[in-house]
């Protein structure tokens, strides 16, 4: 069974990134390149990357107005990525031009909260309410708008899953039991993620900042 396990490969060197990936690869079931690793390397490292012959992620979370965002991802057709992300709070009309334009072998995810803030920060920028709420208004929003799926936290992917069965659910800001939270506030363990209903976990410094990457992919593959 392919592994629902997806390694985040946040660096800027392409030569990290491959042996990165090289380690783990027989232990993860995809690779999730971000911002970081595309503004330094852009579409040449996508395909670099691609080498390793897992399914790649390409986590951009675009969020403009609908035609901007559109352009974008015509600009990335090329790359075919497996999963891409935009932003849930873009809106209805920007989220139905980026499925649109998308490559059929593109899931389309929407980002609702970010797994690095909590209510207090959602208070801060005017958003009533809880993060679950708030993810539970973007799902409706991003199912509506013909969105593959969405990211969410642990803590909301239960209620999501329950209200959209087939939907393509993304958890990242999971930690083994004693893993460091770092700059994540809503973590919930690989397995708690997996059982609420998600599709795919993405994991990245547990792994990456392992002294064994390959040995800490293995132990959370185990806990699965
Ligand atoms: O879209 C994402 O992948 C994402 C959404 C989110 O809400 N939180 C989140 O952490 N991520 C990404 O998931 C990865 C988590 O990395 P670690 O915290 O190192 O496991 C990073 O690459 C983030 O960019």
């Amino acid at each position: 069974m392919t592994s629902p396990l997806y390694l985040a490969i946040d660096t800027p060197h392409l030569d990290a990134a491959q042996t990165l990936a090289q380690k783990v690869r027989h232990h993860v079931g995809g690779l999730k390149l971000g911002l970081e690793f595309f503004c330094a390397n852009g579409h040449h490292g996508v395909h670099e990357m691609a080498k390793v012959g897992l399914p790649i992620f390409l986590d951009l979370k675009l969020h403009d107005i609908p035609n901007t965002v559109a352009k974008a991802i015509q600009a990335l057709r090329p790359l075919e990525p497996a999963v891409l992300t935009v932003h849930a709070a873009g809106g209805r009309a920007m989220l139905e031009e980026a499925k649109a334009v998308a490559g059929v072998g593109t899931k389309v995810v929407a980002v609702t909260v970010l797994t690095s803030l909590d209510s207090p920060d959602l208070d801060d920028i005017g958003v009533g309410g809880t993060p679950h709420d708030q993810v539970v208004r973007l799902a409706a929003l991003a199912r509506e708008a013909g969105l593959d799926g969405i990211v969410c936290s642990g803590h909301e992917v239960r209620s999501a899953r329950k209200a959209w069965p087939g939907g393509f659910f993304v958890v990242p800001g999971v930690r083994p039991a004693n893993g460091k939270a770092g700059d994540q506030k809503r973590i919930v363990t690989p397995a708690q993620a997996l059982s609420d209903g998600a599709s795919i976990l993405v994991v990245g410094r547990p792994i990456s900042q392992s002294s064994d990457p390959d040995l800490a992919a293995r132990e959370i593959e185990a806990t699965l």
